[in-house]
């Protein structure tokens, strides 16, 4: 498996350019499933997940090409509704699936889908919505089939905001009968960025970005040309890593307001941001201050930038406190931080960080995507040489993260070595 060979120590300077988000190509890929024809994606990150959905596509069916404008993705001659479990275990976002396949054919077969382990992660919230829309469900040997006749509107409360509940039951009440409420639903602009591709495709949805999301169905949809939002958790990552290592750096293709929280923390830590249209620019203080985190959904704090935080505060003046109040098993990044050096106790769902001046150079091992983010930024602040294996966590997230971290003056390099998971297309 490959590796990064980081030596710290170097702040990181100039211009970085943010590509395709993650979390809102993934439900996209899955949306044109619905659309019936060749929708073209512009600014589709090359990332391992988004390979995968290719792949899963292919398998049920699509073409899938290369155009000028981008991503070509035709689903007309989609025949097929069973996700193969190799597939299904590689990721989150093959969970998608389950909506549009129940619009477009009445029926799904899929196993539990994969991602990065930071919790029991049930899709219980999913099936609640589906069935409410008339699905039902089967269990057998711990694979589900889902068939319903014609899905049929209704309203539902979900009793957590879940980003991927949200867009599950979005995308299938889209062909629904009738209208569809559902209430308290996620906020997060990838939902927003899911409303706009399905409206654009025919559909009549309204609310996305706010507690309530109603959905009109329609008879059918169309296929379009659509640019996918940036990633704002590459985005959060690139600040941080300008604020870790003391540099000055100007992330471009933003959304400022959708990194509102993490630049409110990063400036409460003593760095100096400026936002400029779809640029901001962040000037490192000598050392961050020390500040409380807490993970809640959006506009809240995101879970998905709590780990690379946990490695700005472990180099922090004074202590901090990180809560993460969304997924129950995902401060494992603190005892790979340990290694180096770092001073961090791990009580529940609490981090108590106390900042050391320095942190050393160690092997460390990546568990999952945010946390081999969190360990590559803590190996750029480092005295010293750091290995960070299993780096394919990583590859599931950002897309050219080595070259566009060299281009800013970072020394590192990856350590290619053939094995089962670093040959996946
Ligand atoms: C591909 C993708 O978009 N992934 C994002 C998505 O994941 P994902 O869609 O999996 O996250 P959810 O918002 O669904 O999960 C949040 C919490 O709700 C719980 N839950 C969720 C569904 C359900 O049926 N039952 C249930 O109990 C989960 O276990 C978790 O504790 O949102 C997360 C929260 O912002 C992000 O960290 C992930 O990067
Ligand atoms: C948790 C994440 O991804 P996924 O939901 O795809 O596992 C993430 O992007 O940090």
């Amino acid at each position: 498996m490959s590796r990064y060979i980081v030596e710290g120590g170097i702040p990181l300077q100039g211009e970085v350019e943010i590509s395709g988000a993650k979390n809102a190509v993934l439900p996209i890929l899955a949306a044109t499933i619905l659309g019936q024809g060749q929708s073209v994606l512009e600014k589709v990150p090359d990332l391992r997940d988004v390979r995968v959905m290719k792949e899963v596509l292919e398998e049920l069916g699509a073409k899938i090409n290369e155009t000028s404008e981008g991503l070509g993705v035709d689903t007309s001659s989609l025949n097929a509704c069973r996700i193969p479990p190799q597939l299904m275990h590689k990721m989150r976002a093959t969970v998608f699936l389950m909506g549009p396949l129940l619009a477009r054919f009445g029926k799904v077969e899929l196993c539990q889908p994969g991602g990065c382990n930071i919790g029991s992660r049930p899709i219980d919230l999913h099936l609640k919505g589906l069935r409410a829309l008339g699905v039902q469900f089967e269990e057998e040997e711990g694979c589900l089939t889902g068939t319903v006749e014609q899905l049929k509107g209704a309203e539902i409360h979900l009793d957590f905001p879940s980003v991927g509940a949200t867009e599950n039951i979005m995308m299938a009440a889209t062909l629904a009968e009738g209208q569809t409420i559902i209430n308290n639903v996620a906020k997060e602009p990838e939902i927003v960025d899911l409303q706009n591709f399905l409206n654009q495709l025919g559909a009549n949805i309204r609310g996305a970005g706010t507690d309530m999301i109603k959905v009109t169905g329609v008879e059918q949809l169309h296929p379009v040309e659509y640019e996918i939002i940036p990633d704002r958790v590459e985005a959060g990552t690139f600040l941080v890593a300008g604020a870790i290592t003391g540099g000055e750096l100007t992330i471009k293709n933003v959304i400022p307001e959708h990194i509102e929280a993490i630049m409110v923390k990063l400036t409460e830590a003593g760095h100096q941001i400026e936002v400029k249209n779809e640029e901001v620019k962040i000037k490192a203080a000598a050392r961050s201050k020390n500040i409380n985190v807490k993970t809640l959904p959006y506009p809240g704090f995101p879970t998905d930038m709590q780990p690379q935080f946990m490695s700005l505060l472990a180099l922090a003046q004074g202590q901090s406190i990180i809560t993460e109040t969304i997924f129950e098993n995902r401060l494992n990044h603190a005892c790979e931080l340990q290694k180096m050096g770092a001073e961090i106790e791990v009580n529940n769902n609490q981090a108590i960080i106390t900042g050391s001046k320095n942190i050393s150079g160690a092997v460390l091992k990546a568990a999952n995507l945010r946390a081999g983010a969190a360990l590559l930024l803590a190996s750029l602040a480092a005295n010293g040489k750091s290995i960070i294996e299993n780096i394919y966590h990583i590859e599931r997230g950002y897309e050219c993260l080595e070259e566009k971290l060299i281009k800013l003056g970072a020394n590192l390099h990856k350590e290619k070595s053939e094995g089962a998971l670093d040959n996946v297309k």
